[in-house]
């Protein structure tokens, strides 16, 4: 048990790996950041719906950004590892080196992101199986899930990848093998994202009638055959090899992994909440749900029982919080999407100009030039006739389509900084709306949700939060700790060493509340119409398409 001296000079070091940037953090055991870094990583994406990265440059990226945490720092006091990262696909021969997942054959190009929408003919025919693994996502297999990328690699590149492969990893159990050289996955990864049961283990028959029965022959000894929970320490812990590339001492203890928006629920959901007024005061975590917004958002909600959602991911045993079953509802681009919407308007150029004039960020200029057109009325007001269905790549949950585009009705001939402020802010409401879907459909199915906890990079825009809170009419609660992620995987590393008894001691000790944030009740009215409306933009959609499908 930490005790108060101990608990000052014991460290921790977390690496969240994201889509866009690779982020380490120096962590004490009462969660607090002493030390952040970050760095971009690359992409490419050599064809639409094709998205790819480099798992040399991954690894090259955090060894960077953990030198830069420790720098200073007595390396003794540093008791533990944690990795989280994306569910991307990471390909290595036989003797671990990087296979290509491209046409151009270059090996360089190793992971196919997990928002890569190659494989679409291959879930496809996945779902039209109607496996009964399927029940545990959620009903429909997603696009973005791993088996229908190996199948895509089997069908597309079988002599330059998969007849070489002798190792797929999802990226977050990548990075663990990388630091110890111990090939077992998570249990998180694998339950989520690649049908393995924590109670019955792989299903050979799902593999054999997808089409990747070479996948069992080997007893799945490519796609992992050993697999622990998350927070477990791994073999001997960092080796020499990896310590030297971290900047860390040899044999300090490395946790199995999260992917990074479990790692993000670790961060958040178990917070005492005593004090602050919520509805979740006293009631037990499953009335909490952790929402974790990057370039994506995912939801997860946790059970004692699995509640089967139609639609939303899961239900996914021990995957997040041990002992508990977790469900995964998500919207495959958010901060994408915002990003996307706002640069690709015609007064991006004349924006940038005058955020960088102000040494503001283009997303504080943008809130502070709303709070300045709305004049007397609440903000969100401003686009009662400007209305936004945000799936531009498909939807994920709870309508599980990825054939869904996005929409935009209310558009003007006008293209100046009012248009784009509001587009931003319309694209927002979005976004928030998408999160009411998911929560009535997981509170349709048994959950009974009271409050919201939200971290990610959009937990930096007070817009997105305000809106999540009046759209969803719950309060919304933010950490003390800006880096969640990064709470969550010091958690994993806090667990692997041995310092706290269970994943549940460390969230308790490790995640804080910060600020929360109360919706406008009186705005209530508004938000039902133009959640009215949102629905009535999806349904037009599916309308538009049967029109044209028709004779
Ligand atoms: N200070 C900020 N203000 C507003 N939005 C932000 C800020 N920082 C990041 N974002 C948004 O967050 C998104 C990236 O979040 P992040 O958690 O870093 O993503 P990832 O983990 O996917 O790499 C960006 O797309 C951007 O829209
Ligand atoms: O599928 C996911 C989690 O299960 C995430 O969407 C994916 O890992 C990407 O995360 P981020 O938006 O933080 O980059």
């Amino acid at each position: 048990m930490p005790g108060g001296d101990q608990e000052l000079g014991t460290y921790y070091v977390g690496v969240d790996v994201g889509t866009g940037s690779v982020r380490a953090a120096l962590v004490d055991q009462r969660g607090t950041l002493l030390a952040f870094a970050d760095q971009p990583i690359n992409q490419w994406a050599p064809q639409f719906n094709h998205h790819e990265q480099s798992s040399e440059d991954i690894w090259a990226a955090c060894c960077i950004v953990t030198k830069k945490v420790v720098q200073g720092i007595d390396l003794n006091q540093i008791r533990g590892l944690g990795f989280d990262a994306t569910c991307s696909l990471v390909v290595l021969d036989k003797q671990f080196r990087p296979l290509p997942v491209n046409h151009e054959g270059d090996s360089h190009r190793n992971i196919i992101m997990w928002l890569d929408h190659r494989a679409v003919s291959q879930v496809h025919r996945i779902n039209e199986t109607k496996h009964s693994v399927l029940q545990y996502v959620g009903g429909v297999m997603s696009v973005e899930m791993q088996a229908p990328k190996l199948l895509w690699l089997k069908e597309n590149l079988r002599e330059t990848c998969w007849d070489k492969a002798g190792h797929f990893f999802d990226l977050p159990d990548f990075l663990s093998w990388k630091a110890t050289g111990v090939t077992a996955r998570s249990l998180c990864s694998l339950v989520c994202k690649w049908t393995y049961s924590a109670e019955k283990g792989w299903d050979d028959s799902f593999w054999k009638m997808v089409g990747l029965e070479d996948l069992v022959a080997d007893n799945y000894s490519k796609i992992g055959n050993q697999v622990l929970p998350p927070g477990t320490s791994l073999g001997n812990g960092l080796t020499p090899e990896a310590a030297k590339d971290l900047g860390l001492p040899a044999g300090i203890a490395v946790a199995a992994s999260l992917i990074d928006a479990h790692a993000g629920g670790l961060g958040v959901i178990g917070a005492d909440v005593r004090g602050h007024g919520l509805a979740c005061e006293g009631q037990p975590v499953t009335s909490r749900l952790a929402i974790i917004c990057g370039t994506s958002s995912c939801h997860m909600g946790i059970s004692k029982n699995p509640i089967f959602v139609p639609g939303v991911w899961g239900p996914y045993f021990s995957a997040m919080v041990p002992g508990f079953w977790l469900n995964e509802g998500g919207q495959s681009v958010t901060g994408k999407l915002i990003d996307h919407m706002v640069q690709g308007h015609a007064a991006f150029p004349e924006l940038q100009a005058k955020a960088t004039a102000r040494c503001q960020s283009i997303y504080a200029y943008l809130n502070s030039h709303l709070d300045l057109i709305k004049k007397a009325q609440p903000v969100g007001f401003l686009t009662v006739d400007l209305h936004v269905w945000p799936d531009f790549h498909g939807n994920r949950s709870p309508l599980a389509d990825l054939t869904l585009k996005g929409m935009v009705t209310g558009l003007k001939l006008s293209q100046d900084l009012d248009d784009l402020a509001i587009l931003y802010l319309a694209t927002v409401q979005a976004i928030a709306f998408g999160t009411r879907l998911i929560i009535e459909a997981m509170e349709s199915a048994g959950h009974s949700i009271s409050t919201l906890f939200l971290c990610g990079g959009l937990g930096k825009n007070p817009l997105f939060v305000q809106m999540h809170a009046d759209i969803t009419g719950m309060p919304v609660v933010l950490s003390q700790e800006v880096e969640s992620v990064l709470v969550g995987a010091a958690i994993l590393g806090a667990c692997a060493s041995g310092d706290f008894a269970s994943v549940q001691e460390a969230m308790a000790r490790m995640s804080k509340v910060g600020k929360v944030v109360f919706p406008r009740h009186e705005d209530k009215r508004y938000y039902d119409k133009k959640y009215q409306v949102f629905l009535k933009l999806v349904e037009h959609q599916k309308e538009y398409a049967s029109i044209m499908k028709g004779d």
